[in-house]
């Protein structure tokens, strides 16, 4: 019986290795986990911003996942860019009968500013994809576009997280805190209790696809078959890990040191 465990990503790439594809497999990587890929939109970008895309075809989506979900050992999966609502359909239609565990991440714009979801897309998420999720992990923005709300106090982040998860049918959420001011808290709620995942903030310039490796790290833990709550709590130091111990690479916004947390894991720094 093969003990391996693995994990899928459905999302567009980054050239430039901090967010999209690239990210998420190097955490999965990094977190013991045998990664695996499909490609929704082939993306120009870097640590300065985006300069092109390529969609790829709904239908060739579709026979990327049948690849590998006929053949391979998926124990959970991550959605990432996911770019127009034809696309988002054909995955949510392939990955409903397979009921993995799933983990959304409404990947809307980059951090350099360019959109990288048609806007439109947006109710065909709500309709298809969350209410599959086992967690969905917005950012502040992301949230405000899924509830339509303007997120102002803490207790209008809480009340968006509870309309994730009643409302769309997600079974949890964790509205990130990183566009927030002092410590980076992130909010969970699983549809019953409320649980904050704190760090420090680190002051720097170098967060480029934090939301990803954050995703991804969530999405090994849950292949390993973890709670969803151990899962967050994993991901949380994984990512703080990541934007402490930075790389300092590329000319703008560079990217998250995904070895970090495994270093420190070997000093015995985790126990
Ligand atoms: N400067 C920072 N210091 C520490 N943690 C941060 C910092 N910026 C973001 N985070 C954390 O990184 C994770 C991803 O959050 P966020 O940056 O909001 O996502 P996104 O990349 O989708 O905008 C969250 O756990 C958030 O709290
Ligand atoms: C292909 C691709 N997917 C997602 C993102 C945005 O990533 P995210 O982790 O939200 O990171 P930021 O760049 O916003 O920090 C991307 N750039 N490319």
């Amino acid at each position: 019986m093969c003990s391996v465990k693995g994990a899928l990503t459905i999302a567009g790439t980054d050239p430039s290795g901090g967010a999209g594809i690239q990210a998420d497999l190097k955490t999965f990587q990094e977190l013991d986990v045998y990664g695996m890929s499909v490609i929704t939109s082939v993306v120009a970008q870097n640590t300065l911003g985006v300069t092109g895309v390529r969609h790829l075809e709904a239908s060739f989506i579709k026979e990327q996942l049948q690849s590998v979900t006929s053949d391979m050992p998926v124990h959970a999966v991550k959605t990432g860019m996911i770019a127009n609502a034809e696309m988002i359909k054909a995955i949510a239609d392939h990955l409903r009968p397979l009921s993995l565990p799933l983990c959304v991440d409404p990947v809307m714009i980059a951090q350099s500013g360019d959109a990288l979801v048609d806007r439109k897309a947006l109710q065909t998420m709500r309709d298809e994809l969350l209410p599959l999720a086992t967690i969905v992990t917005p950012n502040i923005p992301e949230a405000e576009a899924l509830t339509g709300q303007h997120l102002e106090s803490e207790e209008d982040r809480y009340k968006a997280a509870k309309s994730i998860v009643h409302d769309f049918g997600s079974s949890s959420v964790v509205v990130k805190g990183g566009h927030l001011d002092g410590e980076a808290t992130d909010l969970f709620y699983d549809g019953e209790t409320f649980e904050t995942f704190s760090s420090p903030r680190f002051d720097t310039l170098h967060t480029h696809g934090t939301g990803c490796t954050y995703a991804a790290a969530i999405t090994a833990e849950l292949a390993k078959g973890k709670s969803v709550k151990e899962a967050v709590n994993v991901a949380k130091k994984f990512i703080s890990a990541a934007i402490e111990h930075t790389l300092e690479i590329g000319h703008g916004q560079g990217p998250t040191n995904h070895w970090a947390y495994k270093k420190k894991q070997r000093k015995g720094e985790y126990v």
